[in-house]
């Protein structure tokens, strides 16, 4: 099965795919495809040096190169990146960009030469706690306002609304008291890590 996965920054949930894939936990898989919106994301370094092959293409030059072009047309280039390398599923893993229908329209056509490509996005919250950017800061903050005793993490599937797609894993964590944010964080991304490999697994089986 082939995996392409989308990122933006540092690529530690990438980092975790491809042990993963290299381990077999992850079984008869392999990354097609690193793809990244920042060419300074070290995601695409940790690629490299698996030989993963990488593209790049960022939002801002992309409209000031193609002036007569819209965010949609952006998203559709996107699309057409990612599906030259033949995946069977995009993972969005750190991937700071919402994707609209210039993007879900390509993938999730019903081809006859291609089934609709299932999609799927991690976001540090639980389903419909804190959509949308800064999701664990929010949550923290609500911790300390004493609003809510947890949060969690979740991979869903990618439709229009933000975060609102099927979920696919969800994971509970309950918040410390006294608990530094930092080390809240570091805890939340450990989990992260876990369930990005659970929920590829589990799309993957389903294929
Ligand atoms: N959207 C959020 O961005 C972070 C990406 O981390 P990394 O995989 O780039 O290390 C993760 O916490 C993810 O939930």
């Amino acid at each position: 099965r082939r995996i392409a996965v989308l990122i933006s920054g540092s690529g530690s949930n990438l980092q975790a795919l491809i042990d993963a894939t290299k381990s077999g936990v992850i079984p008869n898989a392999e990354i097609c495809v690193v793809l990244s919106n920042r060419k300074a994301a070290y995601g695409l370094e940790r690629a490299r040096n698996e030989g993963i092959p990488t593209e790049y293409l960022a939002l801002q030059p992309f409209l000031k190169k193609n002036p007569e072009k819209t965010r949609d047309d952006y998203d559709a280039e996107i699309a057409r990146m990612v599906l030259k390398h033949s995946p069977d599923l995009v993972v969005l893993a750190g991937w700071m960009h919402i994707l609209g229908d210039g993007f879900l329209e390509i993938v999730y056509a019903d081809q006859e030469s291609r089934r609709p490509l299932p999609v799927i996005n991690l976001h540090p919250a639980l389903p419909g706690a804190f959509d949308g950017a800064n999701a664990l800061d929010r949550a923290y903050e609500a911790f300390q306002k004493g609003e809510i005793t947890y949060t969690g993490a979740m991979v869903h599937r990618v439709v229009k609304d933000v975060d609102r797609g099927e979920p696919v894993v969800v994971r509970q964590i309950d918040f410390v008291p006294g608990e530094p944010q930092d080390a809240f964080e570091t805890r939340l991304h450990k989990v992260e890590w876990e369930i990005i490999v659970e929920a590829t697994n589990k799309i993957l089986q389903q294929l």
